[in-house]
């Protein structure tokens, strides 16, 4: 039986894991340290995998041939140093992450200066050529409150639709869901929040009385074969109340999903939160809804958005909204800023070996000519990079 101290070749397998390189590279160097050599390294489930007998390069003088589980056994240094490493890190990151491009609806809600409709047109097209599968297109409110998106229905009779890529838009009430389907919406999302304030502010109701809208919404949406989201607001603090206890969120992300949401989305609206309220927030929510469920959408007042995500994708989360340029921000949350960047979410994820079937490059495209048309700079930090090395 191989131990610690008397291996010298070790063949260690490993379970098979697309994640595994980073924790494999960590236990060979732990078993260097303890003057082990390991001469091949290899992941698949049985011993009798076929990918053993590809490997050539098996040395005869392979001693020992161990399991993960007898490895562990054998090297109880080894052991407790992986149960270490389990507790920082909850998931393994996943092979592949859904961005939801929020620019046309959020990131443009917030312009003082209306948008013409051809220019949202362009931008919307421009995205769907990139690669994403889901582009929030406007909203279905009033006008009155957000000029800028009363031009909801010509934008969304306007844009070319690419195959597989699906156009959700805000609708907050019966009417606002009704004009949506009738511009030919085929998704829709109902937005609440977790505080109060906010809530009235923003669609002029209670938290109680805006479940009553969405859940009229909802079954009629059903009823129809309409696919809703829902997004909570708030979620890491308002701007009227400040703290946001996790557990308000949480009621009301499981209020939206048993109503028949499909996604939520848990929205930093004014981009407080950090790595460390993330987290516990998404414990308390993911006791309620199932994390496969859950999206996050951060804003970057603090310049937390990037490692939030990172945090929220460490817990399990596979869904990150994003806009085009880290435009927006929402009319009724002084002081947020931007979404966080699509180009920098992409830069970060692929870096990482995370796929999102979204060419950044034609992102950055689509920044640029918003951008131009505002007279503003990019908000994305890989776009500027991107600028300056070209
Ligand atoms: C919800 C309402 C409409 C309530 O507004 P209200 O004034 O309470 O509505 P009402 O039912 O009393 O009706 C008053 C008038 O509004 C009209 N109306 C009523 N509903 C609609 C509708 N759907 N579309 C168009 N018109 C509508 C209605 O027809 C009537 O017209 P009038 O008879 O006076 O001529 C209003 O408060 C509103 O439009 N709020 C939207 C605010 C908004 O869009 N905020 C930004 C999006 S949320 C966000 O950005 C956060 C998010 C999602 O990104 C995530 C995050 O970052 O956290």
């Amino acid at each position: 039986m191989a131990t610690a101290e008397s291996s010298l070749h070790l063949l260690i397998k490993f379970p098979s894991c697309r994640h595994s390189p980073p924790s494999l590279r960590s236990v060979l160097s732990g078993l260097y340290l303890h003057d082990l050599e390991p001469v091949g390294v290899f992941t698949g489930h049985l011993l009798d995998d076929p990918e053993l007998f590809r490997m050539g390069n098996v040395p005869t003088t392979v001693k020992h041939c161990l399991s993960y589980e007898q490895l562990l056994e054998n090297c109880p240094w080894l052991r407790r140093w992986l149960q270490e490493e389990k507790t920082i890190k909850a998931h393994e990151y996943p092979d592949f992450v859904k961005i939801v491009e929020v620019g046309p609806r959020d990131g443009l809600q917030n312009e003082k200066e209306i948008v013409p409709t051809g220019v949202k047109i362009q931008l919307i097209d421009m995205l769907s050529g990139t690669g994403l599968s889901v582009i929030e297109a406007t909203s279905f409110v009033s006008s009155k409150w957000v000029p800028q998106m009363s031009d909801h229905t010509e934008v969304l009779r306007g844009i070319q639709r690419a195959p597989n890529v699906r156009y959700p838009v805000l609708t907050p009430n019966m009417q606002g869901f009704q004009d949506a389907v009738a511009a030919g919406a085929t998704e829709v999302a109902v937005f609440g929040s977790a505080s109060e304030t906010f809530s009235r502010k923003n669609i002029n109701c209670s938290v109680d009385e805006s479940m009553l809208r969405f859940k009229e919404v909802i079954t009629l949406a059903k009823g129809q074969h309409i696919p809703v989201r829902g997004y909570v607001s708030c979620a890491l603090g308002c701007p009227h109340e400040g703290h946001i206890d996790p557990s308000k969120v949480a009621q009301v992300a499981k209020s939206l999903y048993e109503m028949g949401c499909y996604e939520i989305s848990l929205g930093d609206t004014i981009g407080v939160g950090t790595p460390g309220s993330m987290c516990e927030m998404m414990q308390t929510v993911m006791k309620e809804v199932p994390v496969s469920a859950l999206a996050v959408h951060c804003h970057d007042t603090y310049g937390q958005a990037l490692p939030n995500i990172l945090t929220a994708l460490q817990m399990g989360v596979r869904v990150v909204d994003s806009a085009v340029a880290g435009l927006g921000g929402c009319p009724y949350a002084q002081g947020s800023t931007g979404n966080v960047s699509t180009e920098d979410v992409l830069y970060m994820l692929h870096g990482m070996g995370i796929e999102t079937g979204v060419n950044l490059a034609k992102v950055v495209e689509a920044g640029d000519f918003i951008c131009n048309f505002l007279c503003r700079k990019t908000n994305s930090k890989v776009a500027q990079a991107s600028s300056k090395t070209l």
